[in-house]
């Protein structure tokens, strides 16, 4: 039987989500959407799926056994708990939430529930290339992580929409997660450096240089770069005690004509991660099928929320800002054996 979802915010990336749970994906059946603009949830509603006017309608609705939450940041605590309270597994695309206040709510409520219903889109976890990284720094045959290098550049972002802090609580948390994953540490500190502006951003602090201090001493350091014209790059190398790890360039046609021998870079995040989202999606819909959820969760939501809270509080002070956790609930422990099918 089809994993009846219900999708909330039918925007970039809430239609590209329904693409693939649609045309790519089995297991899965959407029979309901909702966007505070009702045009644009009509016209992503796949034949047969109900249009709902709010969220919370949809939540509750019979129609739907799990929720896609692809609104706004600011939009997605209310959500999350009208889930939890329903008793609805939930992807819910990062960010978690926007505030480390709103990240302890979603957390109480999920551990006051008893069960893990909550999967954040950190879709890099999923990613072929970044999971056989982590293989060779997990072999142990480099020793011991000591320094990570994360790039993480944008064409550009959307004009207005994107402020001069989501570089850091919005951008950062893809390579916050990342890095806690990898390296299997937390961060401790953060420190952010601002570099000459980039003039193609107007106001736009871009771009940005952020340093996480991990507990073991590591050092991650990111390049923040929004608005850098020439596609979406992303990459990742790990410096080890007796060598280096580094992500692969992306294997892709390679192009000769007057401009010489090259290799087209993805646009954006669909085509650099299209196989990495269809991926964590297939985990996902095991897991909701289940009344669970296996992957990044609602703790790896509030680390990352951290991160982006004392990058902004370090780019005002200039100086090094220290992360205080909350003691992690046996909840977020390893996670939870799925029955075979
Ligand atoms: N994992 C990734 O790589 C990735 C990529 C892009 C976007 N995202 C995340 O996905 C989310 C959506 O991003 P997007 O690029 O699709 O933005 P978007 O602006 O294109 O779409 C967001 C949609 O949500 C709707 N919406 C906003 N608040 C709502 C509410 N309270 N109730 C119902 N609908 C609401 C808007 O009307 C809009 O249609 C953001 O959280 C963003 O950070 C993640
Ligand atoms: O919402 C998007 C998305 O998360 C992308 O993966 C990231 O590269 C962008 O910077 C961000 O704005």
């Amino acid at each position: 039987m089809a994993l009846k979802i219900g999708v909330i915010g039918t925007g970039m990336i809430g239609v590209d989500h329904i693409r693939r749970l649609t045309q790519v994906l089995s297991g899965a059946e959407i029979t309901a959407v909702t966007d505070i603009d009702r045009a644009r949830a009509e016209a992503a509603a796949p034949k047969g799926a109900q249009v709902f006017d709010t969220p919370k309608e949809l939540i509750g609705s019979d129609a739907v056994e799990a929720v896609v939450i692809c609104s706004w940041g600011p939009a997605h605590e209310e959500q999350l708990l009208d889930c939890i309270a329903a008793g609805k597994p939930v992807f819910c695309e990062k960010p978690l939430v926007t505030s480390e206040a709103a990240a302890k709510r979603v957390i109480e409520a999920e551990v006051a529930f008893g069960r893990r219903l909550v999967q954040v889109g950190f879709m890099r976890r999923f990613d072929a290339d970044y999971r056989r990284l982590k293989a060779v720094i997990d072999g142990g045959s480099l020793g011991a992580p000591l320094m990570y290098h994360s790039t993480h550049r944008n064409a550009s972002v959307p004009e207005g929409l994107y402020t001069s802090d989501m570089p850091l609580n919005d951008t950062l948390v893809h390579d916050a997660d990342i890095s806690r994953w990898l390296l299997d540490d937390e961060v401790a500190a953060v420190e952010v450096r601002v570099p000459r502006r980039s003039t193609r951003g107007g106001e736009l602090r871009d771009p940005t240089i952020v340093l996480l201090h991990m507990t073991s001493g590591a050092i991650v350091d990111v390049e923040i770069s929004v608005n850098i014209a020439y596609g979406y790059d992303i990459r990742g190398e790990v410096s080890c005690e007796m060598g280096v790890a580094a992500l692969p360039n992306r294997p892709a046609t390679v192009i000769s004509d007057r401009f010489g021998i090259r290799q087209a870079i993805p646009e954006d995040w669909r085509e650099r991660f299209i196989e990495a989202y269809d991926q964590e999606f297939r985990e996902w819909i095991v897991a909701a099928g289940q009344g669970t959820a296996t992957g990044p969760s609602t703790w790896d939501g509030y680390a990352a929320t951290l991160v982006g809270d004392a990058a902004l509080r370090a780019v005002a002070s200039g100086t090094r800002e220290s992360i205080e956790m909350i003691e992690k609930p046996a909840l977020y422990g390893p996670a939870p054996a799925l029955a075979a099918e």
